[in-house]
């Protein structure tokens, strides 16, 4: 019995036109990328998760991206609008798969935005980062849809960074691992962990003790460790070309 699926969408021959808005570019190498892609889906197998591959959108250089096109919560699946308009065909394919999950589908409609890289669900708190892509109507429309499955939005603004999870994300017991000077981090109501390492604050739970981070944190790698947790870690040095995260490359739907 799997944990559940996990959503991927593989990268295409366009990645490295991918956008960049708080880095300077760099040249990606679509053939590693593939190879790290491999081993990402490898990982989330190895973890016990049934790994389903949403269509290709080779036209979206950022389609490899798929968090970023929906929220998952429980039986529901908020179809998001991206804030940058070339990614919105990207939720075509997306949209296929989760019906054919079984989830129960609505969207956020214009001209709200949303992208699902903005959402840190931790409970039944859902943390959704106010900034260059998601905004007050994307959260509200957001926060309309989560309260039929019992969840509050809280709006967290964010300073000079792409999404709430390229700066904060949660470990399995809870513990908020952040960046916090890129974020208004008082918003979240609750303290954080600060780490030393970018791609610190860029973790998966896969499920019991399982975390999944990025090659680029060892020094977090060791500190989950000492927490008690298992770090489950790939290279995925040419997303992070791309200010993708261990985040963005899939969306977890835990078996009802
Ligand atoms: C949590 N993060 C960072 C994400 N969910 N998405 C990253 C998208 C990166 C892409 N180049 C873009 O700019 O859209």
């Amino acid at each position: 019995m799997t944990r559940g699926i996990a959503l991927v969408r593989r990268p295409g021959d366009r990645l490295t036109d991918g956008l960049v808005t708080h880095i300077a570019r760099s040249d990606v190498d679509v053939a590693r990328a593939r190879r790290q892609h491999e081993a990402y889906r490898a990982a989330l197998a190895e973890a016990g998760w049934e790994v389903r591959e949403v269509a290709p959108a080779d036209d979206c250089p950022d389609a490899v991206f798929v968090e970023d096109t929906v929220v998952v919560c429980d039986d529901l699946a908020v179809l998001t609008r991206p804030g940058a308009p070339q990614r919105r065909p990207e939720i075509a394919g997306t949209e296929k798969t989760v019906r054919e999950a079984g989830l129960e589908v609505v969207r956020v409609e214009a001209p709200g935005t949303l992208d699902g890289g903005d959402v840190l669900q931790v409970g039944t708190t859902v943390y959704v980062g106010l900034g260059g892509r998601t905004d007050e109507e994307g959260v509200a429309q957001l926060g309309a849809r989560l309260a039929t499955r019992g969840r509050t939005v809280v709006p967290v603004p964010l300073r000079a960074v792409l999404h709430l999870k390229s700066a904060v994300t949660a470990l399995p017991d809870g513990t908020l691992l952040a960046l916090p000077e890129l974020f208004d981090a008082a918003a979240l109501g609750q303290p954080v962990r600060a780490v030393d390492e970018e791609a610190g604050c860029h973790v998966v739970p896969l499920g019991d003790d399982l975390v999944l981070l990025a090659a680029s944190a060892p020094r977090t790698a060791a500190l989950v460790a000492e927490l008690g947790f298992t770090p489950v870690v790939v290279d995925i040095s040419e997303y992070e070309k791309l200010e993708g995260c261990v985040t963005c490359l899939s969306v977890l739907i835990p078996r009802g």
